[in-house]
């Protein structure tokens, strides 16, 4: 593992065991995230991408293999790895400052310096009108950024994307998404976003990771252009080459549906 790794997942395989037997979700996956890198898991519904998300996050222990984030190996949930999910879960009865500070208190680091970097995403995100508003008051993408801020605010050094924009309206979508890609660049945060949606995965990545059903596996590695990868997810849908890139991905779950194997090939 070298100094730059932030998420390292060795031979990871899991069962859920239920009373209608065992299911075998992921096998024998493995895969190395740099720090810095936005990777996207896509693929066919029950292809395990949220067990794998919950496995980095420590709240599933896979039945094989192991997890390191920063070079500690997660045996539970950690303030290291932050978690932001389709719906935003603020609590009705704290305002917007209080939900965003949540993370902090339930770690017992809220101090004074910290709810001022908090007062400071929630100006950079252009809630700090809001900051007194309960959750109620606020559009389901404002609550959103709020869920973000909430993320943020404990400084994690990984962050898990499980269809945070999957309930937004298309356009609200289109500017969390932006938004989103410029905090994690200008953090040089590492993320792993879970999505259906494909151009999503190809806008928002440095690579794509296209995962393979029954049982959960990775099928093929697409490391994106730099063109793509570094232009805003909005830019890079104009980019050259991304609607090639599109039903390349396209064709790969069109083989799966119709039983074709797949490699694990990486292209550029
Ligand atoms: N708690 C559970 N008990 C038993 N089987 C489960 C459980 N959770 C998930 N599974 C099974 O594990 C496999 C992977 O599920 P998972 O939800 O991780 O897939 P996914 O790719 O995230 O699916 P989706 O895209 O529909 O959200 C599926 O076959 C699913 O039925």
């Amino acid at each position: 593992m070298s100094t730059s790794t932030a998420l390292e997942l060795k031979r990871i395989s899991h069962f859920y065991v239920n009373d209608g037997g065992a299911a075998l979700a992921l096998q024998n996956l493995s895969l190395t995230v740099e720090q810095g890198e936005f990777v996207s898991l896509v693929g066919p519904s029950g292809c395990g991408k949220t067990t794998l998300l919950s496995i980095i996050a420590g709240i599933i222990l896979p039945t094989e293999g192991s997890v390191q984030v920063s070079g500690h190996r997660v045996f539970g949930p950690s303030p290291k790895v932050g978690y932001m999910l389709q719906q935003d879960y603020l609590f009705p009865w704290r305002t917007i400052e209080e939900n965003a500070v949540i993370g902090l208190e339930l770690n017992g680091t809220l101090t004074k310096e910290n709810r001022e970097y908090v007062l400071h995403l929630l100006n950079q995100f252009g809630l700090g009108a809001q900051k007194g508003k309960y959750p109620t008051e606020l559009s389901g993408g404002m609550r959103q950024r709020v869920a973000l801020v909430r993320t943020m605010a404990v400084k994690p050094d990984l962050l898990l994307l499980d269809e945070p924009f999957s309930a937004l309206d298309y356009q609200t979508k289109l500017q969390l998404e932006d938004l989103v890609f410029e905090t994690m660049k200008s953090h040089g945060k590492t993320a792993v976003l879970v999505t259906h949606d494909i151009s999503e995965a190809i806008a928002m990545s440095d690579r794509l990771i296209v995962m393979a059903p029954n049982p959960g596996r990775i099928r093929k590695e697409i490391v994106l252009p730099d063109s793509i990868a570094r232009s805003m997810p909005l830019r890079a849908r104009e980019q050259e080459g991304f609607l090639q890139l599109f039903h390349d991905v396209w064709n790969e779950f069109d083989a799966m549906e119709s039983g074709g194997a797949g490699n694990a090939v990486t292209t550029g």
